[in-house]
């Protein structure tokens, strides 16, 4: 897109087709919303290997971490869409109050209008698609705006859905801050923000001037907590599995990863050999030769992560890891103890390979620690100690609680996902008080969920 006065008659232009074609009705049937959905399958089936070279070229991704982290999520979230769509869009019948027989009421879920999408770059194939297959099932017209900073798989996108999906509403529109503060001029039906909070402010404030229903899908520190286990196997298997969750995802690019370890200060030393055995075990004694981890995205993000190691008192707990290519925009798995709680790496989101570990006098002041700073995205909680357990889910706030695993609550789609506080919010759970049973049950946090689905009240 070249000048601003193009980029606002295209951003127009679409916004006012988009609109027609929704008050058209066109999107309205249960079979074009299955029909569109059904498209996007076939664009990941026909488009993989294109896939699987734009995430590389744009991250570094092995095609096996691209075909979890991208082409299966939302091959997943398809499958469960159209096994569930007519159930979604059914109407709900409401057991009204004896005062008012014979009368029945219903409640009729029904499409918002013209939605706005923005995605992130860490998983620019997964996080632009699903919340387009989220907005195009509830029956909304689409615009989606994928990240820039993923210029590969932005083009992609760009290019592809076009080929599969019906152009009259569902349309692509590329760029970065420019075109996306001219987006945010336009009045839309729901805004579906991806990204930071700092901009997420931006988005918020934008839709406050149209009084725009917004979901903030954002980020944050997200905790580990890791007890103390009477059987050594388990430990092992918790740190695997905070190995995996720390540099598995995007080598650390992720909003739900593992952000730091809380652990007892007896344990630090055994947490760190084990730390260290297994990054090697996983990635080599030479990390940056290994083709299953992913790269730093960008310069920029580089040279934020390198300036989060500058502070000599940080660069000072370095216990393992360390080194950075520039060149190759990498990074090797970086474990540090007890950075100063004042520096950057542990008051803003790392979103990057460096792990820091805190220790505690005891596990239990994790809880306030935890409660000291902004709501997280997930809190991780490895412990068998069930009083552990329900202090946990019962004295902290976060968008979900997972025990004795890490990153799994993002595959559930039975479960809601999201934020709490400036870790996101925005979403409306489908059936709260099964769901939320089953939550809290499942040690799992109940946080909210929504398709661009408004609902009405419908008095028969
Ligand atoms: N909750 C979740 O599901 C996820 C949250 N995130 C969060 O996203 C952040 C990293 O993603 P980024 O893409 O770097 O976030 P970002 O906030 O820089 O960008 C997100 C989107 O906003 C657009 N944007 C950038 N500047 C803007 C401006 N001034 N006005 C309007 N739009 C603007 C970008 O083009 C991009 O499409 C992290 O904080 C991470 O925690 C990332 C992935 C998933
Ligand atoms: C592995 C899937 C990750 C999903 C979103 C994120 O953490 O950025």
């Amino acid at each position: 897109m070249n000048t601003t006065m193009e980029a606002i008659t295209e951003v127009e232009e679409t916004l006012s087709e988009l609109r027609q074609t929704f008050k058209s009705g066109r999107t309205r049937s249960v079979a074009w919303r299955k029909n569109q959905v059904s498209a996007l399958l076939q664009l990941i089936h026909d488009q993989e290997d294109e896939i699987f070279k734009a995430l590389y070229e744009d991250l570094g991704k092995h095609p096996v971490e691209v075909y979890r982290d991208e082409i299966g999520i939302v091959k997943k979230t398809i499958n469960y869409t159209l096994s569930n769509l007519e159930k979604w869009v059914a109407p709900k019948k409401s057991r009204l109050p004896l005062l008012l027989f014979p009368t029945s009421g219903e409640v009729l879920p029904e499409p918002l209008g013209v939605v706005l999408i923005f995605a992130s770059w860490n998983f620019p194939i997964a996080l632009g698609l699903d919340p387009v297959i989220g907005a195009i099932s509830a029956g909304n017209t689409v615009v989606l705006k994928p990240s820039e900073q993923a210029p590969a798989c932005s083009s992609f996108l760009a290019n592809t859905i076009p080929q599969y999906m019906d152009s009259k509403a569902v349309r692509v529109i590329e760029g970065g801050a420019e075109i996306s503060e001219l987006l945010l001029q336009q009045k839309w039906d729901k805004i579906f923000f991806t990204g930071s909070p700092q901009v997420g402010r931006i988005v918020m404030s934008a839709a406050a001037k149209n009084l725009t229903p917004v979901t903030l899908e954002l980020g944050g520190k997200c905790p580990t907590i890791l007890d103390s286990f009477s059987n050594p196997s388990d430990l092992k298997v918790a740190i695997k599995r905070i190995v995996g969750g720390k540099w598995g995802p995007c080598n650390g690019q992720a909003c739900i990863g593992v952000d730091y370890i809380l652990i007892e200060e007896k344990l630090a030393s055994t947490l760190i050999e084990l730390l260290k055995k297994t990054v090697k075990r996983f990635y080599s004694d030479s990390p940056k030769d290994s083709k299953c981890i992913a790269r730093v995205i960008n310069r920029g993000h580089f040279e934020r992560l390198r300036n989060l190691l500058k502070d000599p008192l940080v660069a000072a707990s370095i216990v393992h890891g360390g080194s950075l290519d520039e060149e190759n925009l990498f990074i090797e798995p970086t474990i540090l103890l007890d950075p100063p709680l004042d520096a950057a790496i542990m008051t803003e989101e790392i979103f990057g390979p460096l792990l820091p570990i805190i220790t505690l006098k005891s596990i239990q002041e994790s809880i306030e620690f935890i409660n000291s700073r902004p709501k997280p995205l997930a809190i991780y909680a490895f412990t068998k100690d069930e009083e552990f357990r329900q202090r946990i889910l019962l004295e902290t706030s976060s968008g979900s609680v997972i025990f004795n695993d890490v990153l799994i609550q993002f595959i559930c789609d039975a479960l809601p996902f999201g934020g709490v506080g400036q870790s996101g919010f925005g979403r409306l759970a489908y059936n709260l008080d099964y769901l939320g049973l089953l939550l809290l049950f499942l040690g799992l946090k109940r946080s909210n969920r929504l398709t661009g689905v408004s609902q009405k009240q419908c008095n028969t």
